[in-house]
C-alpha cells in the first residue's frame, strides 16, 4: 500500500452512523491518508502492509481522533463590541428592548459600515484562529451587519477572503434580512424589496454566498417577508436556512421546512407541529447554547421532541457581539450538555456529522470514513465525552486539514 501518512496508537470517534458503537468508535485503531482523503480506517491489527520507511507515521499516544469540528452558525465578521448593552441588560433592560430602542444589531451595523475590509478581515482572522485552535476545520459565516448593499457585500467579500487565506474552510451566508435598518424603519417591505431585487442579484453575480438566511421574529421580519426572501433565494439555486423561534413562535420553522431549508436555528419556541415539519423535510435543528446562556433564556428548545422525531441536532457557537460573544467550539459542546441536556455524543454529532448536513457538505466531511476529506483532529483525551465534559484545558494536539498537518 502506498499512503501519504499513517496514524497509529489511536482510538477513533468516527461519528459514522455505520458503526454501531457509541461515537462510531474504533479502539486500537489506525488511519491512512492519501491525496487529501481518508484512504483506510480500521483496527490497527488489520492495517494492510505499507512501506514504513517511505511513509510518515504519526503516533497518537493512545489519544482520540475525531472528525474536524464544524461550526455551522457564526456571525464572526463584525466590528465593535456591545459590552455597553451587556451592562444595560444587567441593569434590567431586555434584548428586545435594546433592539427596539435602536441598539442591538443596529449598533453593530453602524460599526461595520464604518470599518474597512482590512479591519474586518483582521478581526475575522483572529476569531477564526481561536476556533481553529479548538479543532474547527469548517465554519459558516453570515453577513447581516451591513443592511445596505455596500456593507453587506463588504462583509461577504471579507468572509470569502478569510476562506482563501486560512486553512479553515468558510461557507458564507447572505443575511441581508437580519434586521430592519433605520432608513427603512417605517417601510420594512421596501427593505425586503431591496434585499430581493438589488442585494441578492449582486451577491449572486459575485458568487459571494452559499446560502441565504433571514431573522424571522417580531423584532425583525414577519412570516410573509421571510417567505419572499427564502423563495427568491431558493429560485436562484442557493441553500436556505432561518433564524427562527428564538424569542417567540412565529411559525418560521415550518415555513422554512416547507421550502426545503437546510436548517432552522435557535428554535427555543418551536412546537410539535414545527418539529414534525422539520422531520418530514429533513431539515436540521441548530441549537445555539451560547445565545441561550448569554441572553439568560428560560424557554428550552424541544430536545425530547427533536429526538422523538429524529431531527438531526446541530450545535453551533452563533459567535456574534450581541447574543453570543463566546468564540469557542468546546464551550458550546459543554453548554449543549449542561444547559440543553444533550448527551456528549449528541453534542459532538452536532458539531460534526449533523453540522455537515446543515451546510450541505455531508458527502465530504463530518465523519471519519474512507473516501471522506481528511479533516480530523487528534485530542489528548481518554474518552470522547471529555470534549464536552471539561473546558479550558487545551486538548487539541493536532489538526489535519485536507490531508495536511496544520501548524498552529
Ligand atoms: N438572532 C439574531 N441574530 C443573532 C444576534 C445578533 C446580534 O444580537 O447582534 C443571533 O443569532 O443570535
Ligand atoms: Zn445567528
Amino acid at each position: 500500500m502506498s499512503w501519504d501518512q499513517v496514524w497509529i496508537d489511536i482510538n477513533i470517534a468516527t461519528m459514522s452512523p455505520n458503526i454501531s458503537e457509541p461515537y462510531g468508535t474504533i479502539t486500537d485503531a489506525a488511519l491512512a491518508v492519501k491525496d487529501g482523503k481518508i484512504a483506510w480506517v480500521g483496527k490497527r491489527s488489520e492495517l494492510p502492509e505499507f512501506d514504513v520507511f517511505a511513509t510518515p507515521i504519526y503516533k497518537g499516544k493512545g489519544g482520540w481522533i475525531t472528525p474536524g469540528l464544524i461550526d455551522a452558525h457564526t456571525h464572526l465578521v463584525f466590528a465593535g463590541n456591545r459590552a455597553n448593552e451587556f451592562e444595560l441588560r444587567l441593569n434590567g433592560a431586555s434584548y428586545e428592548e435594546i433592539a427596539r430602542s435602536g441598539g442591538g444589531i443596529i449598533s453593530t451595523v453602524n460599526a461595520c459600515r464604518e470599518a474597512d475590509e482590512a479591519e474586518l478581515f483582521e478581526l475575522g482572522r483572529q476569531r477564526l484562529n481561536a476556533l481553529a485552535k479548538e479543532g474547527v476545520t469548517t465554519v459558516e459565516i453570515k453577513s447581516g451587519y451591513g443592511l445596505d448593499i455596500d456593507t453587506e457585500l463588504k462583509i461577504l467579500r471579507v468572509a470569502r477572503e478569510l476562506g482563501k487565506h486560512h486553512h479553515v474552510d468558510v461557507k458564507t451566508t447572505f443575511l441581508g434580512a437580519h434586521a430592519i435598518p433605520p432608513e427603512y424603519k417605517h417601510d420594512s417591505d421596501a427593505y425586503v424589496d431591496l434585499v430581493i431585487n438589488e442585494m441578492l442579484p449582486k451577491v449572486i453575480a459575485e458568487d459571494l454566498a452559499d446560502a441565504v438566511d433571514v431573522f424571522c421574529e417580531n423584532i425583525a421580519f414577519n412570516l410573509e417577508q421571510t417567505e419572499r426572501v427564502l423563495a427568491a433565494a431558493k429560485a436562484a439555486g442557493l441553500q436556505i436556512k432561518l433564524h427562527a423561534e428564538q424569542l417567540s413562535n412565529m411559525g418560521g420553522s415550518a415555513l422554512a421546512a416547507k421550502l426545503g431549508a437546510k436548517s432552522v436555528d435557535h428554535i427555543e419556541y418551536l412546537d410539535e407541529d414545527g418539529v414534525k415539519a422539520l422531520s418530514e423535510s429533513g431539515t436540521c435543528a441548530t441549537l445555539l447554547p451560547g445565545a441561550f446562556y448569554f441572553l439568560r433564556e428560560t424557554q428550552h428548545p424541544p430536545i425530547d421532541l427533536l429526538r422523538q422525531y429524529k431531527v438531526p441536532m446541530v450545535v453551533a457557537s452563533d459567535y456574534n457581539p450581541g447574543s453570543s460573544p463566546l468564540c469557542s467550539s468546546l464551550l458550546m459542546l459543554n453548554m449543549a450538555c449542561t444547559l440543553l441536556r444533550l448527551t456528549p455524543e449528541e453534542a459532538l454529532a452536532g458539531m460534526t456529522r449533523n453540522a455537515a448536513k446543515a451546510l450541505g457538505i455531508e458527502d465530504k466531511v463530518g465523519v471519519v470514513e474512507v473516501g471522506m476529506v481528511a479533516d480530523f483532529c487528534m485530542w489528548n483525551i481518554s474518552t470522547p465525552a471529555e470534549l464536552a465534559y471539561t473546558y479550558g484545558v487545551a486538548s487539541c494536539v493536532d489538526v489535519v486539514k485536507n490531508g495536511h498537518l496544520v501548524h498552529q
